[in-house]
């Protein structure tokens, strides 16, 4: 059985270590998690037998944990960008709400001890989650799979800038905590509207070598953010990591 909790986590980024979220995000995002917690169902599928919970952790039993590859909510879709020479970029269908879970960011899992040998694209399509591991997504192999690697950052100057965040979603499982990162909607968006997050500073080298700027993002605060397991069948294993000690 699995435990879930939220919490605020590192950006998009290049380099090991990444920008940590606003720290009022961070205190939203953990208030909002015991807010939400009252709503947990035990899932059906549930196979394996229980485990304690740590005693700080408020969240009752939600779900199976295992592996899958719906990563993401319904309704997104892939396709060229509106924002010039940024290539393909993520759309919504249907209207979305702050607070709206998107989806996880998944992809192969890195260690730190093998950063070395990860390539200047690899850092483009990475996401750290631990201080350990890295995740790398491959929107070619597997674009449903990695879609939240096909949110772009938005168009500047002139836009709204971005309408997602990343934070970290944690669940634990035997006793043992998991980490994903995982994006949600931070202002409303329109059907058809586009998807925007904030790679965060680090990612200005490779802003530079792609030729377009970013100014540096303000948060705005999450109003009811949605647990991913309200909208996920199965909650997707392969997306998370052994959290950090
Ligand atoms: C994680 S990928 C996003 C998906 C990518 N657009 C694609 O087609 O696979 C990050 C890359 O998208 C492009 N990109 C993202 N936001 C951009 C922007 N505002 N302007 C230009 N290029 C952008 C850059 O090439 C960046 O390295």
């Amino acid at each position: 059985m699995v435990y879930c909790r939220r919490r605020g986590g590192t950006m998009f980024g290049p380099l090991a270590g990444k920008v940590k979220l606003n720290h009022w995000l961070v205190a939203v995002a953990v208030i909002s998690v015991y807010s939400v917690s009252a709503g947990y169902k035990e899932a059906p599928l549930k196979k394996e037998p229980a485990s304690k919970p740590e005693s700080q952790d408020r969240t009752p039993v939600v779900q199976d944990f295992r592996y899958s590859d719906v990563t993401s909510r319904e309704g997104l879709e892939a396709r060229p960008s509106t924002v010039p020479g940024a290539a393909i970029g993520l759309f919504t269908k249907k209207a979305l709400k702050n607070g709206d879970f998107l989806g996880f960011y998944c992809g192969r899992w890195v260690p730190v001890e093998s950063y070395a040998e990860m390539t200047e694209d690899d850092w483009r399509y990475a996401f750290t989650v631990t201080k350990r591991m890295t995740v790398v997504a491959d929107t070619i192999n597997h674009p449903e799979r990695d879609q939240m690697a096909f949110v772009n950052e938005a168009p500047y100057p002139g836009g709204k800038g971005p309408n997602v965040a990343g934070l970290i979603y944690d669940v634990f499982h035997e006793g043992q905590k998991f980490s994903a990162s995982a994006y949600y909607v931070t202002r409303d968006v329109k059907a058809d509207g586009e998807l925007f997050v904030y790679y965060g500073n680090r990612y200005e080298e490779h802003r530079k070598k792609e030729g377009y700027t970013q100014p540096y993002f303000f948060p705005v605060p999450l109003e009811n953010i949605q647990d991913p397991q309200s909208v996920l069948t199965t909650i997707p294993s392969n997306c998370f990591a052994e959290a950090d000690r």
